[in-house]
């Protein structure tokens, strides 16, 4: 059996959205704020033999803040690939932003820890 092994590292943001193709009156129409958590886990097996990590968590980190920064205190509509900004978009949001730098990437959850909602893609 070889172990496969999965790392996981959140970080969190705020940020504020709108559904314009909802109906007149919708709660979700207006413009409103979540604060939400992005969660990236990478898949590897092999381990580093200099440190005995699948990748470092650190590095991880450090990618995942730099995205999530990116959404940080902003309005989702205005970006690229957010203009129906729910959950599924921000998960395949952050997923092709941390790929081309993390190929091991396997899954992105992001949340709204406050309010109990919760989206995973698996890739
Ligand atoms: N599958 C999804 N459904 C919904 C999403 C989503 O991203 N994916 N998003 C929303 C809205 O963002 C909405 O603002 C979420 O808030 P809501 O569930 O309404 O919770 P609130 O606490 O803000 O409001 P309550 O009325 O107290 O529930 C909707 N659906
Ligand atoms: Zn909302």
């Amino acid at each position: 059996m070889t172990p496969r092994f999965e790392i996981t590292k959140a970080a969190t943001f705020d940020a504020a959205h709108h559904f314009p193709t909802e109906p007149e009156g919708s709660p979700y129409r207006g413009l409103h704020g979540h604060s939400f958590m992005v969660e990236a886990t990478v898949r590897g097996e092999a381990l580093d033999e200099a440190h005995g990590w699948v990748a470092d968590l650190g590095a991880l980190e450090a990618a995942l803040k730099a995205a999530a920064a990116e959404l940080d205190h902003g309005l989702l509509n205005e970006k690229p690939g957010l203009e129906l900004p729910s959950l599924e978009h921000l998960c395949l949001w952050f997923a092709r932003r941390l790929r081309p730098e993390w190929p091991g990437l396997c899954r992105v959850a992001v949340s709204r820890p406050t309010i109990h909602e919760r989206c995973v893609v698996d890739l």
